[in-house]
């Protein structure tokens, strides 16, 4: 791949959502991009303004010659743009009217619609910024919470870009040195020598592969969600504790026993903890046919759960259903909830404490503005156990693309140290550490095929 602009026709879409906003922005990138906004324009002669300046005019309808918007429109000249080529952004007025009728004139002059993404195509095919990075600015638009935002910005900036591109030269320079030891070889061991080099390099390499498919579990849940169930008997409060977690009324609370009808999915952020809430139904024994439907979901909430919150009454004793639903979560990662205690305490303590852990057990009253506030506190210390600040150089894989590419470099580099275990030739040996090599690239697109790209891009934003 060249870091050269390549000829492509000019693009146009409307960068901003659609409906009422204070400003939409209609972004144009590529040769003609200044001539077709010119068009349109009348203010400035945007063929002599600064690259970089921002200019005030009016958009004309170049037919009928009537005034559409008052405008500012920016213009950046290639190559210092995001795609690399020339860059026209119009600053109209938010609203969907103007915006498209913009956008309309613009596709009447030389320009056709930007297909999704586009525009960070180009940023990759124009070499301004690589394959993982072009996945970050996605990542970024769809960051849910501070830290799953900070860890596209890093891979954004090139933090997993430059790591992988190390670990390649490490391949590439061990790969010339055995070719130099095979072909002058300087000492009558060399195949030993040359192995040594090649097992050293395998396992190195591998060490960090292996650092970085570490961090995916974590980085998954960080794009994700950590998936958490609430579970329980009815009418315990679990929708009240969801409300609570959520800071708004979203699942209807009512006194009657069976109110949660189905499972009800939302994202939240606790302290930092970006979780996929579910509220489910609550389990019991029942005839009644939607609540049998809901039940069985619960269950599978809990078989899938990252996290599953069990909530029992504390102001009634045990019920059979507790109980069975305390063995079915014994071995997920739970806590266990004590609503209600604001009413006197008629539950078994005792009972309850030979089955749960204490620090797998919380108090709370539902009823009370802090009551989930101890939840919040439990999830978040369970969760960080300190290890997302202190993960040094802030790397994380959080991409199911790159995943399956580590694990593939992975398998590459053992085929290599077990072909230097069976004594197999050099030459294939160094068949799979090139693979190794390949490998990582395509997690920075220094390789990759047409159809990844359409694709990866396809999901992108329209504008972006
Ligand atoms: N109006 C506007 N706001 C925006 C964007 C945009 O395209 N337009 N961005 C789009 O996503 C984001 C900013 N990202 C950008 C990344 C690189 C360049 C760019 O022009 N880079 C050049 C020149 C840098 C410089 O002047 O020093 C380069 O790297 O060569 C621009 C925006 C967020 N805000
Ligand atoms: N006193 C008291 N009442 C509570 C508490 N938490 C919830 N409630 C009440 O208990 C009733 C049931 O609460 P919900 O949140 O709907 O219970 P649920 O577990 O979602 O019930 P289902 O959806 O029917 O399974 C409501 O009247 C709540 O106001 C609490 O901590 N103390
Ligand atoms: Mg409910």
């Amino acid at each position: 791949m060249q870091n050269v602009a390549t000829e492509f026709d000019t693009i146009a879409a409307i960068s901003t959502p659609s409906g009422e906003g204070g400003i939409s922005i209609i972004r144009i990138s590529g040769e003609n991009a200044i001539e077709v906004a010119s068009q349109l324009y009348k203010g400035k002669n945007l063929d002599k303004v600064a690259s970089h300046t921002i200019n005030y005019g009016h958009i004309i309808d170049p037919d009928t010659e009537q005034e559409v918007d008052e405008v500012m429109v920016s213009v950046m000249r290639a190559p210092n743009t995001y795609t690399r080529e020339d860059v026209v952004e119009i600053n109209c007025h938010g609203g969907i009217v103007a915006t498209n009728r913009i956008l309309q004139l613009i596709l009447g002059g030389s320009a056709r619609l930007a297909k999704p993404g586009e525009f960070t195509e180009r940023a990759f095919l124009n070499g301004r910024i690589d394959l993982s990075q072009a996945e970050a600015v996605m990542d970024l638009i769809r960051a849910k919470t501070d830290q799953s935002m900070k860890v596209a910005l890093d891979q954004l900036d090139g933090n997993l870009s430059t790591l992988i591109a190390n670990l390649r030269q490490d391949i590439l320079d061990v790969l010339a040195q055995v070719e130099v030891n095979i072909d002058y070889p300087e000492y009558d061991d060399v195949e030993t020598v040359t192995s040594r080099l090649l097992r050293e390099k395998a396992v190195e390499v591998k060490g960090q592969v292996q650092m970085l498919l570490a961090t995916a579990k974590q980085g998954k849940v960080l794009r994700d969600g950590l998936a958490t169930a609430i579970v329980g008997h009815p009418n315990v409060g679990k929708s009240s504790i969801l409300n609570h977690l959520l800071h708004e009324d979203k699942a209807i609370v009512t006194d009657v026993a069976g109110t949660t009808r189905d499972v009800i999915e939302e994202y939240v952020n606790v302290q930092g903890v970006p979780l996929k809430l579910v509220d489910t139904a609550g389990i019991h024994d029942t005839d009644d046919k939607v609540e049998k439907i809901g039940v069985e979901r619960s269950k599978k909430a809990i078989s899938t759960a990252d996290l599953v919150v069990l909530v029992l009454d504390s102001s009634v004793p045990l019920r059979e259903e507790d109980r069975q639903l305390l063995k079915l979560t014994e071995g997920s990662k739970r806590i266990v909830v004590l609503n209600k205690t604001d009413l006197p305490t008629k539950i078994d303590l005792n009972e309850l404490h030979n089955v749960v852990k204490n620090d797998e057990l919380i108090n709370s009253s539902a009823i009370e503005p802090l009551g989930t506030k101890a939840l919040e506190e439990r999830i978040a210390k369970m969760f960080f156990a300190g290890n997302i600040e202190n993960n040094s150089n802030n790397i994380m894989v959080t991409n199911a693309r790159h995943i399956g590419l580590l694990k593939q470099a992975s398998d590459a580099l053992d085929s290599v140290l077990e072909g230097l275990d069976n004594d197999i030739p050099v030459d294939l040996v160094q068949i799979d550490m090139t693979r190794a090599w390949e490998l990582l690239g395509e997690i920075t697109g220094d390789s990759y095929q047409d159809e990844l790209l359409d694709q990866l891009f396809s999901q992108f934003c329209l504008g972006k």
